[in-house]
């Protein structure tokens, strides 16, 4: 198999030791340069949101972190394991299906759509990965299940269905399901904007309570500045596939510097 000249790098530093970075990443579909030789890095335990314009690649940069998506170039570092790449001696060689099994387990998404299974009970939907995927026994992952459902707020329905829930429930459950398989990074793609409105409001409790209680990394994708202000440690500004700003939530959401920024801040500003 061919090394791309861009993973044929020596081994990871010691600051790749841990969390994620992209390093020259490029993604194109078709024609369309979605993202441009992106560099950006989140520490373990960092909190950053991804803010800009319909378009810009924020959820194509989730996409690819979970493997739905291959780079074209450059390199996606995962808690110290390249992403799409593994090593093979000093070399660096296309991953195959095993090792980006084990590299992803590290990481769990919560999307817009909560894809629940609708025929499992709620327990079900969060036991489900970890007994097949992480092999503990039904009992354990019960336990671990319920305790979660307790977490969001759902510890009696956990024997309901996904079609006797509300959306903000099912995304709950969702929520739920992610932190059963115990991920150190977690992926929120604008995990309310399938909710009404006055649903919203219980799903980011849940989420800033899980951001205040663990040492999870994350990063999210959202419209919701509020939400972003609140658990942030970082956000970063995209505008077609490059950060055009970045900084603490104070700085980006009451200073920012950037024209395009601006702009985008006072839409979705106009919008609510
Ligand atoms: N599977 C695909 N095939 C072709 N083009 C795609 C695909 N996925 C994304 N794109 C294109 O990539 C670009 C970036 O899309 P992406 O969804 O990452 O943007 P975004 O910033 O998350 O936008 P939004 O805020 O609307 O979700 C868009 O031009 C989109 O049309």
């Amino acid at each position: 198999m061919a090394t791309t000249d861009s993973a044929a790098q020596a081994l990871p530093p010691r600051e790749h030791a841990d969390g994620i970075r992209f390093e020259g990443v490029v993604k194109r579909f078709g024609d369309n340069v979605v993202l441009r030789e992106l560099d950006f890095a989140v520490a373990p335990g960092e909190r950053v949101t991804l803010i800009g314009p319909s378009g810009s690649g924020k959820t194509t940069i989730l996409r690819l972190l979970m493997t739905l998506e291959k780079v074209d170039d450059g390199v996606i570092w995962v808690n110290g394991h390249p992403l799409s790449h593994m090593k093979r001696g000093e070399r660096l060689v296309p991953a195959d299906d095993k090792y980006l099994h084990k590299v992803r387990g590290d990481i769990g998404m919560v999307f817009q759509q909560f894809n629940l299974f609708p025929n499992m009970s709620v327990l079900r939907n969060v036991t489900e990965a970890p007994v097949h995927v992480l092999k503990l026994s039904r009992d354990e992952a019960n336990e671990r299940a319920r305790g979660l459902l307790d977490l969001v707020g759902l510890a009696d329905k956990a024997d309901s269905h996904p079609a006797q829930l509300s959306g903000g429930q099912q995304q709950r459950v969702a929520i739920a399901r992610a932190l059963a398989m115990q991920p150190k990074i977690l992926l929120l793609d604008e995990v309310t904007s399938a909710l009404d409105p006055e649903l919203v409001a219980g799903v980011l409790d849940v989420l800033r309570d899980i951001a205040n209680e663990t040492d999870i990394t994350m990063l999210c994708v959202t419209h919701e500045m509020g939400f972003a202000r609140d658990v942030s440690h970082r956000v970063l500004m995209f505008d077609q596939g490059q950060i055009v700003e970045e900084g603490s939530p104070e700085k980006i959401f009451s200073e920012p510097e950037n024209q395009r920024t601006q702009d985008f801040l006072h839409a979705v500003l106009d919008q609510h």
